[in-house]
């Protein structure tokens, strides 16, 4: 098997306050490899979220660390280091309203590749992203405010995707859009890590999707119940 990509060790979380901490995730390990689909599912309130947040570095976990391909990405000691940042991306559940809506969103993804020092010609990537996003390139000239809610996300994941980064996390990125968009864009993303070479981290509570992903871990009150 290859490498992996991603790896979690013993990352746990509590929220409230240093007296009285209420848990939300109990040490957790995970691995993903090159090419790998992984959906993540449980009850709400099951951990699902705060494990994204960590692994994206938005949250400094209470315990353990995120390694991407071998390399220490933070941890409950550190933050995100930076020049790993754009390694790991998120698509939230309103991916759409992630991006500035008044901004054309090639200038958005034009921008993201310049802040995360992302090298090569600007317009290879930006053509590369909206073919793997399934987007027609001449929507990426339009504001978020100009496109449908599903074209909004096609975009975020062109936006997520053109910085070329090993682990994509989606967090129940289709809940908001209508069946067939949500089956156009599952598709998508399912997509990923065979177009990409990397891999995909779907928090989903459809089970038909989650099935549809090569792993399945299900986390109950903060903790892995089953991983598969
Ligand atoms: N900012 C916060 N402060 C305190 N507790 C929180 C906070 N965010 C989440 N929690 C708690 O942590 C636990 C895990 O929440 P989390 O959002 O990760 O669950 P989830 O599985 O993503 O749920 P859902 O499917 O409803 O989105 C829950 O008990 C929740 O109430």
């Amino acid at each position: 098997m290859s490498d992996p990509v991603l790896q979690a060790c013993g990352i746990g979380v509590a929220y409230g306050t240093r007296r009285q901490p209420v848990t939300a995730l109990h040490p957790t390990d995970l691995t993903l490899h090159a090419g790998e689909s992984m959906a993540v599912v449980g009850r709400s309130g099951a951990g699902k979220s705060t494990l994204a947040e960590v692994l994206l570095g938005l949250r400094r976990p209470g315990s353990g660390y995120v390694m991407v391909r071998g390399e220490r990405f933070c941890g409950f000691d550190r933050g995100p280091r930076a020049h790993l940042r754009h390694r790991v991306q998120g698509i939230p559940q309103d991916a759409g309203a992630s991006l500035p809506p008044g901004v054309p969103v090639r200038l958005s993804i034009e921008r993201a590749l310049r802040r995360l020092g992302v090298g090569g010609d600007r317009r290879v990537h930006l053509a590369e992203a909206a073919r793997i996003a399934h987007i027609d390139p001449g929507l990426l000239e339009r504001t978020p405010r100009q496109l449908s809610g599903g074209q909004a996300q096609r975009a975020a994941i062109a936006r997520a995707v053109a910085v070329a980064p090993d682990v994509v996390i989606a967090d129940e990125p289709t809940s908001a859009l209508d069946a067939r968009t949500a089956a156009g864009l599952a598709d998508a993303l399912l997509a990923l890590p065979a177009r990409t070479g990397g891999a995909l981290l779907l928090i989903t509570h459809d089970d038909a999707l989650a099935e549809r992903c090569d792993r399945i871990l299900t986390l109950r009150e903060g903790k892995v119940e089953q991983s598969r």
